[in-house]
């Protein structure tokens, strides 16, 4: 089963489009696990952050069709961080749920290759390293630096999000720039679309997703119908300012073929008045849950 089919399978499972980023901070864990760190010890922050993501991984299974681990908070860490995000990596495959490794990875075309090698493919008998269901995936070196990782979702039914419309406020710096009548973005996407026409599954979905910001709801609406056959990952959701209305226009007609990533917003949920956990924060688990439960509310509703 190729990479579209999967995760728009998982969100017809689940009932949810809800993509849990996995971006662990240690000055906002809940109080237990960041009392269980002996003072800035890397090894010692990289398994509170393993024990942090693995316990959100379990709070969410079967809530949500994918995670989301950015790979900077476990880097920031030095090699102990590294092995802390295979192993929640691991953990997450383990629990059925699709892991989209953020990297934003990609270089000339042959270094590509290696990127690609390393983290694309969950299952086995030609399963990655890292063992990631999909990466997210700069554009910036062009068409040559894109197709050695489309080459190896070929093979191991992996997929990539190529980042197209960013929902940071500078993305339009070089995005919106217009070159022969079109912007930046606009022609990343026509490129996203060709990546993806000879690799269409049943449903019309390629291995060539894209990045559509939240935080802007028109061009949304427009990148939608400019890539129909890919699946949309739509960081910006809740801290970004990004709502439930803004993002309706990402998905199909069966609800599908997108999915809306929050991560501050789920994973630190202890911290939101509305979800009040224990003075302790030992039930902060329970506030991951209900955030979580309440964004697929919303992006239902
Ligand atoms: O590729 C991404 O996921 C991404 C692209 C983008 O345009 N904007 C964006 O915020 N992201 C990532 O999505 C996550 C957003 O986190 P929150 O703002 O806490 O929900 C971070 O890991 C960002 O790196």
């Amino acid at each position: 089963m190729t990479f579209a089919t999967q995760l728009n399978a998982a969100i017809l499972r689940t009932g949810s489009v809800t993509c849990v980023g996995l971006d662990p901070r240690l000055e906002q864990l809940p109080k237990p696990l960041r009392e269980s760190v002996s003072g800035d010890r890397k090894d010692s922050v990289a398994a509170a952050y393993t024990q942090f993501c693995c316990e959100i991984i379990d709070a969410v299974a079967g809530l949500v069709p994918c995670v989301k681990p950015q790979a900077a908070f476990f880097e920031q860490l030095g090699p102990a961080g590294m092995v802390s995000l295979g192993e929640v990596i691991s953990h997450a495959n383990r629990a059925g749920l699709i892991v989209i490794t953020d990297g934003k990875r990609n270089d000339i075309g042959s270094t590509a290759t290696a990127y690609a090698d390393a983290y694309l493919g969950s299952a086995e008998p030609d399963r990655s390293p890292w063992g990631s269901d999909a990466l997210t995936v700069s554009p910036y070196l062009g068409r040559d630096s894109l197709e050695p990782f489309v080459e190896v979702c070929d093979r191991r039914a992996a997929g990539i999000f190529v980042l197209v419309k960013t929902s940071n406020p500078g993305g339009g710096y070089l995005q919106d720039l217009s070159v022969d009548g079109k912007t930046v973005y606009q022609s990343v996407a026509e490129l996203v679309t060709e990546l993806n026409q000879t690799r269409l599954d049943a449903d019309g979905y390629g291995p060539v997703g894209a990045v559509v910001g939240a935080t802007y709801p028109e061009q949304l609406v427009e990148m939608r119908k400019a890539m129909p056959n890919s699946i949309l990952l739509v960081p910006g959701f809740g801290a970004q300012g990004g709502s439930a209305d803004d993002v309706r226009a990402a998905m199909d007609a069966n609800g599908a073929g997108a999915v809306v990533n929050s991560s501050r917003h789920i994973i630190f949920a202890h911290k939101r008045e509305e979800f009040s956990v224990k003075a302790d924060e030992s039930n902060w688990q329970d506030a991951v849950r209900a955030a979580t439960v309440q964004m697929n509310e919303q992006l239902k509703g």
